[in-house]
């Protein structure tokens, strides 16, 4: 995988796990707030890049601090991806876009081209999905739309 991804210039994250992204030549590990903390990732893996996961005002800006290659907010909606954990809503993205982060973040959590107005609108610009993809009947077509809800007008 980190061949194929290295190959198309794609950045390879590894979720979770510092040990397994660095014994797999990944760029970055993608860090939960229950995994290990960002700091002790950076001091494991120097040159490893760390994505982090956040839910509040307070996780993102503690996120911000810690030297990320970027964040993820959410779950935005309710997601069976994600069972029982509380939506963040788009009143959460309004609050990550305010922040103005340095670095790149993520809207994720129930995301799909129908509503990906609703999180444009919040003010994120990049989004993460599993389902919208995962589970289309053509996961080409289905990254397409994705791309064209989240960029409206480019390429039309
Ligand atoms: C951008 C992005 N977000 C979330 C994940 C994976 O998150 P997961 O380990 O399932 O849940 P958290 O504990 O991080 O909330 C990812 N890989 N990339
Ligand atoms: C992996 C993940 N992380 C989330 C978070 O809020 O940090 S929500 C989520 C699931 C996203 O899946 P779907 O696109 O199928 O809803």
């Amino acid at each position: 995988m980190a061949d194929l991804a290295q190959a198309r210039g794609v950045p390879f994250f590894i979720n979770d796990r510092v040990d397994v992204a660095v014994a797999c030549g990944a760029d970055g590990v993608h860090l939960g707030q229950g995994d290990l903390p960002p700091a002790w990732a950076h001091g494991l893996a120097p040159g490893l890049l760390v994505g982090l996961s956040t839910h509040a005002p307070a996780q993102a800006i503690a996120a911000l601090a810690e030297q990320p290659a970027y964040i993820a907010a959410g779950p935005v909606y309710a997601t069976p991806t994600k069972p029982g954990r509380a939506p963040a809503g788009l009143a959460y993205i309004r609050q990550v876009a305010a922040l103005r982060p340095h670095v790149p973040w993520y809207a994720i959590g129930g995301l799909d081209a129908g509503n990906m107005h609703e999180v444009l609108s919040a003010g994120a610009r990049r989004v993460a999905v599993v389902r919208a993809v995962l589970d289309a009947r053509d996961p080409a077509q289905a990254a397409a739309e994705l791309c064209a809800a989240l960029r409206p007008g480019v390429g039309t």
